[in-house]
């Protein structure tokens, strides 16, 4: 099992205008590791998620300080590229967005933009992405049609999978199952367990449940803090402060 920590956060802040919506936030994030995020609607944590591959830099008024380092380079520092962080960090959101495209094509799309132009490269980046996005059995006959065709928790998985086409290390999900069905829950919740052997994940979730299952690290964040971070078992059976605590056992939240 690796113990790398695939990306280090230190002392970072983050405002909005006057705002500051984190306050001295340090973590480190596993490599080939699921780190849920979780804490009360308000908190940061969708905020911080966006730090991670610099999302916020399209909203103007955001000012950001301290460090984000991946694999001990700071992210926003003149040394990183942003079209290369953005394929080396991939982000999954809460309501699949798949392109108005056909299926391959949504699949293509960030891999054409790195300039990959043959044929059959491209065909082989869409089987082993949607296979890797466990989606390949059920669309491999229909690439031609429009994935806005699909059903939701299938629009979800390809736009994992279009995601895994640019071959990132480090996948952000941003409640990547609030808009599905049970059924469709478990099978990204599964597919989580899968890609962390090859990626390291973040996610942010509302469900309590789903973060015991999914995650191998939790981090407990409340009013722009993160409070603790520890083994999920541990933030679970055994938090070291009360304020987790009574988030988990629902006191608040
Ligand atoms: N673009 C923005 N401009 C100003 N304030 C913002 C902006 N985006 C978020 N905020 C504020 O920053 C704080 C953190 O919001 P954020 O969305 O990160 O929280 P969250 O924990 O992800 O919430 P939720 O669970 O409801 O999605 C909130 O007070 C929010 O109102």
């Amino acid at each position: 099992m690796s113990n790398y920590m695939k990306m280090r956060v230190r002392n970072l802040n983050l405002f909005y205008g006057d705002f500051q919506a984190l306050m001295d936030i340090n973590m480190n994030i596993m490599e080939n590791k699921v780190t849920a995020l979780i804490g009360p609607s308000g908190c940061g944590k969708s905020t911080y998620l966006r730090t991670l591959n610099r999302m916020n830099d399209l909203i103007d008024h955001v000012k950001i300080n301290g460090q984000i380092l991946l694999d001990g380079i700071d992210i926003y520092s003149d040394q990183c590229d942003l079209i290369d962080l953005r394929k080396s960090v991939g982000m999954v959101f809460q309501k699949p967005n798949p392109f108005p495209k056909t299926i391959y094509e949504n699949i293509v799309y960030g891999p054409k933009i790195h300039g990959i132009k043959e044929k059959s490269r491209l065909d082989e980046i869409v089987e082993k992405s949607l296979r890797g996005a466990a989606i390949w059995d059920e669309v491999k006959d229909r690439l031609d049609k429009p994935a806005l065709g699909l059903s939701g928790g299938q629009q979800q998985r390809i736009c994992i999978a279009r995601c895994l086409a640019v071959e990132p290390d480090v996948i952000l999900m941003d409640e990547p199952t609030s808009a599905l069905d049970p059924i469709s829950t478990l099978k990204v919740e599964n597919l989580m367990d899968e890609l962390k052997k090859d990626y390291t994940i973040v996610v942010v979730t509302h469900n309590m449940q789903q973060a015991g299952r999914v995650s191998d690290y939790t981090s407990f964040f409340l009013n722009g803090e993160i409070i603790e971070t520890d083994l999920t078992e541990n933030i679970f059976s055994n938090p070291n402060d009360k304020r987790t605590e009574d988030y988990i056992t629902g006191r608040f939240g």
